[in-house]
């Protein structure tokens, strides 16, 4: 992916197993985000493929979220004046066909496709740790319980593929805790995860394979244990054991 004479990501390969959490670590500026951008349609890469499944990923945001790649953002991205309920039925409209006429008529199809996405919206919110009801407008939430809420309205687009960016930010010890329950949780429902963090104790204790990104380059990758030990990540990223 280059911006003009700039190179922000070069030679990069990254595969997400079925049901694996990928964690994906680097300093400031080496381009995570950057591929987070690539693989979620947001920018369509200079170079390069993207595969689902085999299948080429359209650069199309809606698109990469219909096929099944759903995302959190860095600074987080909810409709503030909205209810976290309608926050998450968002999430979930992207998943749902309705014909406008059925919609604009309010039929029985459409209060049944409705009552079944409020219903799902619902066990989203639970799922995350949040109150179902979910009365609340976003932005009078707990900045931990808008970073739940965001992966909440993720998961019910149905993602195979869930990315998330910094979910640990600005978080307590007792949040990042709960965070990687819930991290765990939603691998355990056969969602794949990939996760940025800075935290790299966070990274190592939850991630079944990292990769570090140096300055637009795969560095390494491998499991934790090997990654943490490896020379080139120490010297380029990690600073002393
Ligand atoms: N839309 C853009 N236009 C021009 N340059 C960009 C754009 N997006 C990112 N870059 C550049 O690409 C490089 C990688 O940035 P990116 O935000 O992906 O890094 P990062 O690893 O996510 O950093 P951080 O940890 O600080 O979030 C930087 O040099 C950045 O300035």
């Amino acid at each position: 992916m280059a911006f003009g004479g700039l190179v922000a990501l070069d030679d990069v390969t990254l595969t997400v197993p079925d049901r694996r959490i990928v964690g994906l670590i680097g300093p400031n500026g080496a381009g995570k985000t950057t591929l987070f951008n690539c693989l979620t349609g947001l920018y369509a890469p200079t170079g390069g493929r993207v595969l689902l499944d085999g299948r080429p990923l359209a650069a199309d945001p809606a698109e990469a979220m219909g096929n099944g790649v759903s995302r959190t953002f860095q600074n987080i991205r909810l409709f503030p004046g909205m209810s976290a309920l309608d926050n998450v039925l968002v999430g979930r409209h992207t998943r749902i066909r309705q014909g406008l006429l059925s919609a604009l008529l309010h039929g029985p199809g459409f209060r049944r496709s409705e009552a079944a996405a409020i219903e799902r919206a619902r066990t989203e919110l639970a799922f995350v740790g949040l109150r179902p009801e979910g009365g609340t407008p976003a932005r009078s939430l707990p900045y931990g319980d808008q970073r739940r809420l965001e992966i909440a309205r993720a998961l019910a687009g149905d993602p195979a593929v869930l990315m998330l960016d910094e979910p640990t930010a600005g978080m307590n010890g007792q949040e990042t805790t709960a965070m990687r329950t819930l991290i765990g949780a939603i691998r355990d429902r056969g969602i794949a995860v990939v996760v940025i963090e800075h935290d790299t104790k966070f990274i190592f204790s939850l991630c079944d394979h990292v990769h570090v990104l140096v300055r637009g380059r795969m560095l390494a990758d491998g499991p934790p244990g090997t990654v943490r030990a490896d020379p080139r990540v120490i010297e380029a990223y990690l600073g002393t054991t």
